[in-house]
């Protein structure tokens, strides 16, 4: 099979993936998978845990090229993860500047922690930073590399359930503000539903399930739609929700 990695897309779509296949120790855990995702498109990916969510992610963003078939995604792309992997050596606006080319200006750092809600705290070491900070850094990171393309794995899954619904308004604020495509895992149905345009659901190797989400935003949990659509989502990944809805 050709084998034809990380060329560059045209206009019209952020992320081209066609007969992708990725095995380990000859299990496809990625088993001829196709996806599109439409330049300023958010989506969402669920899927039960092992299922092969962040090794999809980890293809797109370039981090994993042990593949067979075609990826095609954005020259400008960043990623941020779950652990925010911060140098702890280094402060946070150096942080942000961490793997940019060239000499970038503190001021790039600066603006991007502005855009995330911490230009308070450029010269704070990673240690001195709460977990929902932390992360904001981690998404300043991915911003000034200015991305066509953002990939977002469990990004909030470590944070209290607070901290989390402030950091899923800032990344659907971040996202209407830049036009960037954005592609979030999320174990989380109703944070899929809350920020996707389209919500794809991964089993047995391939997108096994999408669903639009043509919810007016801001999005309002409340609203019977919402509850639908996410009572839906969770019967495809085998949730029974009858409990609930009786
Ligand atoms: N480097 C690796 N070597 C061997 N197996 C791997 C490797 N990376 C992932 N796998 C396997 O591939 C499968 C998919 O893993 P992946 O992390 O992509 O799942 P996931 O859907 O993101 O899971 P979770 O929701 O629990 O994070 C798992 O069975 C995992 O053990």
């Amino acid at each position: 099979m050709a084998t034809d990695v990380h060329r560059p897309v045209t206009p019209q779509t952020a992320v081209r993936v066609e007969g992708l296949t990725r095995s380990f120790d000859g299990r496809a855990v990625i088993d001829d998978l196709r996806l599109g995702v439409r330049p300023g498109e958010f989506v969402a990916l669920l899927g039960r845990s092992g299922c092969g969510k962040s090794t999809l992610l980890r293809i797109l963003a370039g981090l994993d090229r042990d593949i067979q078939g075609t990826v095609l995604v954005p020259r400008r792309k960043a990623v941020a993860f779950q652990a925010p992997r911060l140098m702890p050596w280094k402060k946070v606006w150096r942080n942000v500047l961490l793997g940019l080319p060239g000499k970038p200006a503190r001021a790039v750092a600066e603006q991007a922690l502005d855009e995330v809600g911490l230009s308070h705290r450029p010269d704070a070491w990673p240690k001195t930073l709460s977990g929902g900070e932390a992360q904001r850094v981690s998404l300043a990171r991915a911003l000034v590399r200015e991305p066509d393309l953002l990939l977002l794995d469990e990004p909030f899954g470590a944070l209290d359930a607070l901290t989390r619904i402030k950091a899923q308004r800032l990344v659907g604020e971040l996202w209407q503000r830049r036009g960037c495509a954005v592609l979030l895992v999320t174990h989380d149905v109703e944070e899929a539903v809350l920020l996707a345009d389209r919500v794809l659901v991964m089993d047995e190797g391939v997108i096994a399930y999408e669903q639009e989400i043509d919810l007016d935003r801001p999005r309002d949990i409340a609203d019977p739609r919402f509850a639908q659509l996410r009572a839906g989502l969770l019967e495809r990944l085998g949730v029974d929700t009858a409990a609930e809805t009786a």
